[in-house]
């Protein structure tokens, strides 16, 4: 079925639905990954974006129910030159059409997804809409330039999970606290995670690694937080500009006074923020699989896995001082505070999905909180 994807700017192409009849509107970005079509769709940080896949033949090992960041698909739609109608994989439950079908979000293809790639890195990313309807083009056009900006946008409050709970290995099992207390099952350091549109990769390796992790809502207050008693804090990915969610910076502002602290993505943002730093967007972001990240201490560079379109200025707290940079743009990866137990990375060492190399982040955590609160395990 025929569909146009139109942008804000007047460009727009002409291709196919593969999802039947529908409509979007979102931010137009590109992910360069060859493979994990599933872990982008599901990732929650993809609220309010459609994703251009750059490679270009996309669903080739359908999709299954273990692959998933979440429990739903959080993109607002797929833009493919070529969608695999027929998987061919042992783990495959279903296609990418189908999957995508039954959960109402629309799938493109057939547009030239290089020129479009190419327009987003010389343009910037743009807002657009994905129709089937048969209107003229303008019609879509100005209906793109009605789309609400990214810039500014606090996405994290369309995700904000009823109430706190624990990762039981494959999914959230809500809990109920007694009067704010909380009593911790296991002998591991007691971390108090931030579900701001936290990937589930992130909960499955910090389980792995002997923490007794409790996950807690966006809006959850530092008295709230204290009360639970933890160890530690660790900050999650989410969707949408980190600059919006200044509640929830004055929070991590006073928790970093209190406990040692890590953070993922959104979650450095977050904390750059409370530090007194300040947060950008970024012309394209960086969305895909191969990002080179250079740990400065060593030198060592690692291939990293990347969703943002924010950043923190690089030097912009005296509070923390870099320990990682971008070798694609020169921009800050990680910071260290200077004197307190906080530390951050803006791409993905879950890599859900992508490489493993910066996965040693997860152990750097550890360390942390066994130098600052002494062993537990
Ligand atoms: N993966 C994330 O946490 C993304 C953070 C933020 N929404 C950004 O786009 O920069």
């Amino acid at each position: 079925m025929r569909a146009i994807l139109a942008l804000e700017d007047g460009t727009w192409f002409a291709g196919r639905s593969f999802t039947g009849e529908g409509e979007a509107g979102g931010e137009v970005i590109f992910n360069t990954g060859m493979t994990g079509y599933q872990e982008v769709l599901t990732d929650p940080s993809y609220i309010g974006q459609m994703v251009c896949m750059t490679y270009p033949l996309i669903g080739n090992y359908g999709v299954n129910p273990e692959d998933v960041e979440s429990d739903r698909v959080q993109a607002e739609a797929m833009i493919v030159k070529e969608c695999c109608k027929q998987p061919s994989n042992w783990r495959a439950t279903q296609s990418l059409p189908d999957y995508l079908r039954d959960a109402g979000v629309i799938g493109l293809e057939g547009i030239d997804t290089r020129a479009l790639t190419r327009h987003i890195r010389i343009h910037g990313a743009k807002r657009g809409i994905i129709s089937t309807r048969n209107v003229p083009v303008q019609e879509l056009i100005e209906q793109a330039r009605s789309l609400p900006s990214m810039e500014g946008a606090n996405l994290v409050q369309n995700v904000e999970v009823p109430g706190p709970y624990v990762w039981d290995g494959r999914r959230p099992r809500f809990v109920t606290l007694d009067q704010g207390n909380y009593a911790w099952p296991g002998p591991g350091h007691r971390v108090v995670v931030f579900d701001f549109g936290i990937k589930w990769s992130i909960l499955r390796i910090l389980q792995k690694k002997g923490l007794d992790l409790l996950v807690v809502p966006a809006s959850f207050t530092t008295d709230q937080v204290m009360a639970l008693r933890p160890d530690a804090v660790f900050l999650g990915n989410g969707p949408g500009d980190p600059a919006s969610l200044t509640d929830i910076v004055q929070t991590v502002a006073e928790l970093t006074d209190k406990l040692p602290m890590a953070g993922i993505c959104l979650g450095q943002q977050i904390m750059g923020l409370a530090l007194g730093g300040t947060t950008y967007k970024l012309k394209f972001g960086h969305h895909g699989l191969n990002h080179p990240v250079k740990e400065l201490s060593t030198g060592r560079v690692e291939i990293s896995s990347q969703n943002h379109g924010f950043c923190v200025d690089f030097g912009s707290s005296d509070f923390y001082h870099p320990t990682h940079v971008n070798l694609n743009d020169n921009t800050l990866e990680g910071f260290r505070h200077k004197t307190k137990p906080l530390m951050a990375v803006q791409h993905h060492p879950e890599a859900g999905p992508g490489p493993h190399d910066c996965r040693s982040f997860f152990d750097r955590f550890v360390t942390m909180l066994d130098e600052t609160l002494g062993k537990k395990h």
